[in-house]
């Protein structure tokens, strides 16, 4: 069928047509107005205890480059920050641009990042991902963005491997991976009620987005622009801007773990 993407034809203008939950009153990303963001002290610190004995395989799904982990087990983990309760990683993957000046999906007082991470984790109180998926606090998920910088030497240990799915649909072992590795060395955070920037674009997450960024050097940031959207065998359609731009805000308030 003629699927979602990020292209002129099936990119984020045209998803209301499948998803009309793509115009709802909490979709993202945002733009995050930190003059307007509330510091609210009730905020506790982000806890994330990951174990990289559950990380298992990368897939290039067409959509993005995505690291899964195993999670019927509480081995990795998200508590505290502004959810209650235990939320276990599911899987994490980036969003990038075709050049250095765009690729995020938040952006910071109207500033896009080269590319943003996105950890993605569910609420144990449901049975499994998919339950939790629909439900209004059912998933977290934790975003970082990336600089321009120097080498990341963690990010590379992803990139190493980017030539073995570079088509869609590709994927190949990740073992023993620690994400810890790719998290600022501040967890300060922003945080609201938004949703999947992908569709189903369900409104379902609650978004902890970091303030301090990670780094990655322009060769690191080409490797990512080397995957494919495209099948092996097909025309060869590179995996750049694969970002959904700002959404509106609709009465939301982001709150700050710091002043
Ligand atoms: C219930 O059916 C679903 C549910 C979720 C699906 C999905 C298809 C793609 C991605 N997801 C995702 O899990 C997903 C999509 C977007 C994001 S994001 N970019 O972190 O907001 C995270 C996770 C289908
Ligand atoms: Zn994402």
């Amino acid at each position: 069928p003629h699927d979602w993407g990020y292209g002129a034809d099936n990119g984020p203008d045209t998803w209301h047509e499948k998803f009309p939950i793509a115009n709802g009153p909490r979709q993202s990303p945002i733009d995050i107005v930190t003059g307007e963001a509330r510091y609210d002290p009730e905020l506790r610190p982000l806890t994330l205890r990951y174990d990289p004995s559950v990380s298992l395989d990368i897939i290039n799904n067409g959509h993005s480059v995505q690291v899964t982990f195993s999670d019927d087990k509480d081995a990795s983990t998200l508590t505290g920050g502004p959810i209650t309760g235990t939320y276990r990683l599911k899987q994490f993957h980036f969003h990038w641009g075709s050049s250095d000046d765009k690729g995020s999906e938040h952006t910071v007082d109207g500033k896009l990042y080269p590319a943003e991470l996105h950890l993605v984790h569910w609420n144990t109180t449901y049975p499994n991902f998919g339950e939790a998926a629909s439900k209004s606090d059912g998933l977290a998920v934790v975003g970082v963005f990336l600089e321009i910088g120097a080498a990341n030497p963690q990010l590379q240990k992803v990139i190493d491997v980017l030539d073995a799915i570079k088509a869609k649909a590709t994927q190949t072992s990740f073992a023993d991976f620690d994400p810890t590795t790719l998290l600022p060395n501040t967890l300060d955070y922003w945080t609201y009620d938004g949703s999947l920037t992908t569709p189903p674009l369900l409104e379902s997450v609650t978004w902890i987005v970091c303030k301090k960024s990670i780094s990655a050097s322009p060769a690191q940031m080409e490797k990512f622009r080397s995957l494919l959207f495209s099948v092996e065998g097909e025309p060869e359609c590179q995996m750049v801007d694969n970002y959904r731009p700002p959404q509106p805000l609709k009465g939301r308030e982001v709150r700050s773990s710091s002043k």
